[in-house]
């Protein structure tokens, strides 16, 4: 069967990367968390002392932005792709709060998202590809034969993200959460490059009041409809 591209764009933490690894795995399409190479790029620039308080030495930054390296290997413990950064496995680091408060004003700057989208359309050039983040079905991959928007209310997404932190073991404030949540909504709708808005030919999916297998059906159907009419 003729493979296709497929963008799952939305708001942060509602479930994107969830419903995109399974419907990759199930499918056999490549899987690629785009937030996560936004986040392996504010790590670098926290471990380098470019990101320090509220200051971004955008200038160095841009001189080492070829110097990033951005990769995922399959951890065949989890079946899930693990991000690596000039060859250091940072899966966890760029989950982290500190990484999360910070990524925003990081994916906003021109450069770092030019440099990324063109890794992201080199990635996706055969087709047979799953890819979430913000912009995919907009810009990375504006001909995508499926594209979707998720949506949800902040504070559900919010209370799955505290589930998550503390299933994991990790210290979470909701309130700390909540609030990264809703900032990084403002900032990624407003910035000046490749906002995050809906494709106008995206589905619109509100899964607030949706499990995660009904959600997981509900993209495979709309593969089903686009791969077999
Ligand atoms: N429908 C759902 N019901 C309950 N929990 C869900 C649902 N969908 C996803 N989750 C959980 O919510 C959390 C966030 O999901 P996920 O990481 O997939 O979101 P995301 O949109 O990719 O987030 P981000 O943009 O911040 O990377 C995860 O713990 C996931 O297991
Ligand atoms: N295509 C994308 C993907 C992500 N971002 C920015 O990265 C942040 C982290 O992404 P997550 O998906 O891991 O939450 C996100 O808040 C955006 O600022 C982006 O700009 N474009």
């Amino acid at each position: 069967m003729k493979k296709i591209t497929i963008a799952i764009d939305g708001f942060s933490s509602c479930g994107k990367s969830t419903m995109a690894k399974d419907l990759a795995r199930e499918i056999g399409y490549i899987y690629i968390d785009s937030g996560a190479m936004y986040r392996a790029v504010t790590l670098y620039s926290i471990e380098n002392g470019i990101f320090q308080g509220n200051q971004i030495d955008t200038e160095r930054l841009q001189k080492e932005i070829d110097n990033i390296h951005i990769s995922f290997q399959l951890n065949q413990a989890t079946g899930r792709p693990d991000t690596y950064l000039n060859g250091v496995n940072v899966e966890d680091k760029i989950r982290s709060i500190v990484v999360s408060s910070r990524v925003s004003p990081i994916a906003a700057l021109g450069f770092v998202r030019e440099a990324m989208v063109a890794q992201q359309q080199a990635m996706g050039n055969s087709k047979g590809i799953v890819m979430d983040g913000r912009d995919i079905g907009t810009t990375v991959f504006p001909d995508a034969e499926l594209k979707i928007f998720v949506t949800a209310t902040p504070e559900i997404r919010a209370q799955r993200r505290y589930d998550e932190l503390k299933a994991k073991g990790q210290e979470a404030s909701f309130d700390e959460i909540l609030e990264n949540v809703k900032q990084r909504d403002y900032i990624d709708q407003n910035r000046e490059v490749s906002p995050l808005r809906k494709a106008d030919d995206a589905l619109l999916l509100d899964n607030t009041n949706m499990t995660i297998p009904q959600q997981k059906e509900w993209l495979q159907e709309q593969f089903n409809k686009t791969v077999k009419g």
